[in-house]
C-alpha cells in the first residue's frame, strides 16, 4: 500500500443508481407512470426495444442490493426517489406505499452504516405532469417545491444531503433539444424554456429545503471539460461555445444569477429574455456541488452541426469506453481545479464516475473479470487526489455505478456496474472491479 494515494479522513466512498435504472415494478402498489415508463414502451425509441418494467428488480431485492453494498463496505449509497412513485399524478396525492419505499431502504441502509443521498429529480418526471406542459410548464415549480417538501419532511435527518435535480442538461439536450431521451421533443424554442424551469424548480426545491430541512442540499451536474482541437478562432470559439452550452449553463446562474452570454448566440431567437426574479429563485445558496464526470471533449468548428456548430475530434492515442467515450483521467483533475476557481471552491462530491466496458451477460464461474474498468477507476481516483492535493474541496465519491442497469435509451446494452447483473436470473456478481474499488475504500486510497 502506499500513503501517496491516502484520502482526507472524512472523505466519503459510495456507488449511485438511479431509480427508473434500477427499482422495475414501475407502476407497483399504486404508483403512477412516469415520462420514462411512457418512453421505454413507445416502439422505436430503446434499443432492443428493452424497458425499465424488471431493471434490476431493485423494487424487490433492495435488501439484498444494500447487504452487497455492506459487503462492499461502501460508506454511502446516492440513488434517486421515483416522483410518481411517491405523488402517483405528481402532485396533490401521496402513495403511502411508494412513500414507505424509500423509507425502508433508507433505515436499512443506515442500519448498516451507509450514509443515504437522496436525488429527487434523476430523469422521471411523473407522466401526468408531463401532460400538463411538464419542463415547459412554469408551474412546474411549485410541483417540484410541492413533492420537495413531502421528501423533506418525511427522510430529512436521516437523509442529510439531498440533491434536487441529476444532470438537467440531459434532460434539455436529450429530451427537448436531439429527442433521444423522454420526453423525446426536437425544439430549439423548448430547450431554453426546459432548461430554464429545471433551474428554477431547483431553486424553488433549495426555498423548500430552507424552510423545513436541516442538513444539506445542492445540485448535480454533469460537466465535460472542452479542449479546442486546434489554436485556430474558430475552434476556439467553438470550445468556448461547447463549453458554456455544456458546463457553465447550469452552474453559472446558480452562483452568479447569469447565464453565459454564449447562449444567445447559440440558439439566437430561440433564447427568451428571463426575468430577473426567475434569476434570483435560481441563485439559491447551496451547501454542495455534484459533479458527474465521464469523459472529456476535443471541440473544433462545424458550421453544419446545429445549433452548437461543433464537433468533437477523435483521440486515437486513448482508450474509448463502449459508450463512445476517451478515458481521459487528467480531464477530471482539469473539471476539479475548474470549479475551485470559478465558483470559489465549493464542496464538492464526485456523484457518479464510471465507464461501460464490454462485460459477457452472464459470469464465468462465479467472476467477471473487467480489467479496463479497473484502470479506469485507478486513473480517475487518482485525478481526485490529484486535484485535493491542489487545494479543492472534494468531500467524496461515488462510483457509477453499483449496479449493471437500465443505460436509458440504450436499454441493456451496455454495462456501468462494478456489479455485474445476470438479467435472465437476477443474480449479482461482484466484478473484480467491485474487489478493486472496495481495497481502495478499506484501505482509504492507499491501494490506488
Ligand atoms: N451514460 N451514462 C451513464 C450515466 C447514466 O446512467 C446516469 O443516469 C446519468 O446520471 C449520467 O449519464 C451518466
Amino acid at each position: 500500500m502506499s500513503k501517496q494515494y491516502r484520502f482526507p479522513e472524512n472523505f466519503l466512498w459510495g456507488s449511485a443508481t438511479a431509480a427508473y435504472q434500477i427499482e422495475g415494478s414501475p407502476l407497483a402498489d399504486g404508483a403512477g407512470p412516469s415520462i420514462w415508463q411512457r418512453f421505454a414502451h413507445t416502439p422505436g425509441r430503446m434499443l432492443n426495444d428493452d424497458n425499465g418494467d424488471v431493471a434490476c428488480d431493485h423494487y424487490n431485492r433492495w435488501r439484498d442490493d444494500v447487504g452487497l453494498m455492506k459487503q462492499l463496505g461502501m460508506q454511502g449509497y446516492r440513488f434517486s426517489v421515483s416522483w410518481s412513485r411517491v405523488m402517483p399524478e405528481g402532485r396533490g396525492r401521496v402513495n403511502p406505499k411508494g412513500l414507505d419505499f424509500y423509507e425502508r431502504l433508507v433505515d436499512t441502509l443506515l442500519e448498516n452504516g451507509i450514509q443515504p443521498t437522496a436525488t429527487l429529480f434523476h430523469w422521471d418526471l411523473p407522466a401526468a405532469l408531463d401532460d400538463r406542459g411538464g419542463w415547459l410548464n412554469p408551474d412546474i415549480a411549485d410541483w417540484f417545491g410541492e413533492y420537495s417538501e413531502v421528501m423533506y419532511k418525511r427522510l430529512d435527518g436521516r437523509i442529510k444531503r439531498w440533491a434536487t435535480l441529476n444532470e438537467p442538461w440531459v434532460v434539455t439536450d436529450g429530451g427537448y433539444l436531439h429527442g433521444a431521451l423522454a420526453p423525446g421533443h426536437r425544439n430549439r424554442f423548448e430547450a431554453p424554456i426546459a432548461s430554464h424551469n429545471l433551474l428554477r424548480a431547483h431553486g424553488k426545491s433549495v426555498q423548500v429545503y430552507r424552510a423545513v430541512g436541516k442538513h444539506e442540499v445542492g445540485l448535480v451536474v454533469n460537466i465535460e471539460p472542452k479542449y479546442p482541437a486546434s489554436q485556430s478562432p474558430e475552434d476556439l470559439a467553438a470550445t468556448r461555445r461547447a463549453e458554456a452550452y455544456m458546463n457553465r449553463q447550469y452552474l453559472d446562474p446558480v452562483f452568479f444569477g447569469t447565464y453565459p452570454e454564449e447562449l444567445r448566440e447559440i440558439f439566437g431567437e430561440a433564447w427568451p429574455e428571463w426575468p430577473q426574479a426567475d434569476m434570483d429563485l435560481i441563485r439559491q445558496p447551496l451547501d454542495f456541488i455534484g459533479v458527474n464526470y465521464y469523459t472529456r471533449n476535443v471541440a473544433r468548428h462545424d458550421e453544419a452541426n446545429w445549433p452548437l456548430k461543433v464537433s468533437p475530434v477523435r483521440q486515437t492515442q486513448h482508450t474509448y469506453t463502449e459508450t463512445g467515450w476517451e478515458v481521459f483521467p487528467q480531464g477530471l483533475t482539469d473539471t476539479l481545479t475548474w470549479v475551485k476557481e470559478r465558483y470559489g471552491n465549493p464542496k464538492v462530491f464526485i456523484t457518479e464516475n464510471g465507464a461501460a466496458f464490454f462485460d459477457p451477460p452472464k459470469a464465468e464461474r462465479g467472476r467477471v473479470r473487467d480489467p479496463l474498468r479497473v484502470s479506469y477507476l485507478r486513473q480517475h481516483l487518482r485525478a481526485v487526489h490529484k486535484a485535493i492535493e491542489a487545494g479543492c474541496d472534494i468531500q467524496g465519491y461515488y462510483v457509477w455505478s453499483l449496479l449493471d442497469n437500465l443505460e436509458w435509451s440504450l436499454g441493456y446494452s451496455k454495462r456501468f456496474g462494478i456489479v455485474h447483473v445476470d438479467f435472465e436470473t437476477q443474480t449479482r456478481t461482484p466484478k473484480d472491479s467491485a474487489r478493486y474499488y472496495a481495497s481502495v475504500v478499506a484501505s482509504h486510497g492507499e491501494a490506488l
